[in-house]
């Protein structure tokens, strides 16, 4: 299988959870691949194995077996201190709960990513995430006196500043009201076509991942679906129709 073009795949992907009565196949042989510099967003019904994807393709799980690529690294075989450097240097992360650290300045919370790589910030590609998110006025305050839309802004600016091969997001906007989640939303669209990033989103929301370029449905842990160019519309009747499949 050849990976160059893609950000990440995965082939073979299983994940199995407990044993015995309690044993739960949560990925159920997924050959995956997430093109560069698109935007993916990742549906399903509860429990059929989303955010387990987004944990094994981003190397923050193991999975049971398979393969997964970032780039044209292969994550099988590498060691934990070797991981955590593949995650901190190539994979920025926006979760629903945006965990920035309470201690520090949304500037410093920008910059921990480089600090912890002891790289120094290239300053115009600092300026440009900082400005493109509307930050720049608030880049001295701490996390607890930024709103939430705020706060994620942050935390995506944090995600981005490393360049990195991918950003996952996961349900970005789960914690928002709908005015910033669409700035969110716009903004991780911008990412991908200004910027050149490629980004993978798990949501539960229609109109969110009619900001992608592409929507991959899983069900029971596989994909059994996709949509390209998708409206929110398009995607509501997908998941309708998956989830009456699931009762
Ligand atoms: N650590 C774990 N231990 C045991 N079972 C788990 C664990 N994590 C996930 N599962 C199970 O694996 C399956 C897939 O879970 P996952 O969280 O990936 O689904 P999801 O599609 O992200 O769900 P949701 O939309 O509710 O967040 C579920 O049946 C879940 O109960």
């Amino acid at each position: 299988m050849t990976t160059s073009a893609a950000a990440v795949s995965a082939a073979g992907l299983n994940k199995v959870f407990g044993s015995g009565d309690a044993r739960i196949t949560a990925l159920d042989d997924v050959d995956v691949s997430f093109g560069r510099e698109q935007f993916t967003a990742i549906m399903g019904p509860s429990g059929s194995g989303k955010s387990t994807l987004m944990h094994c393709v981003a190397g923050l799980d193991a999975p049971t077996s398979g393969q997964v690529w970032i780039g044209d690294t292969e994550l099988t075989g590498l060691t934990d201190a070797q991981l955590t450097e593949l995650r901190r240097d190539r994979v920025g992360f926006v979760f629903q709960a945006f965990n920035l650290l309470p201690t520090l300045t949304a500037r410093e919370n920008v910059l921990l990513p480089l600090d912890l790589a002891g790289r120094r910030p290239d300053q115009q590609h600092v300026d440009t995430i900082v400005d493109a998110v509307g930050l720049r006025d608030r880049l001295e305050h701490r996390p607890s006196q930024l709103s939430g839309g705020q706060q994620q802004r942050v935390a995506l600016a944090r995600a981005l500043v490393t360049s990195p091969d991918v950003v996952f997001a996961d349900e970005p906007t789960g914690a928002l009201d709908s005015k910033s989640s669409a700035d969110i939303l716009e903004f991780l669209r911008r990412c991908v076509d200004e910027l050149g990033q490629t980004v993978v989103m798990v949501t539960h929301e229609p109109t969110a991942a009619a900001h992608a370029d592409r929507v991959l449905f899983l069900s029971d842990g596989k994909i059994v679906d996709e949509l390209y160019g998708p409206s929110a519309d398009g995607v509501l009747d997908r998941m309708k129709s998956l989830e009456k499949g699931a009762v």
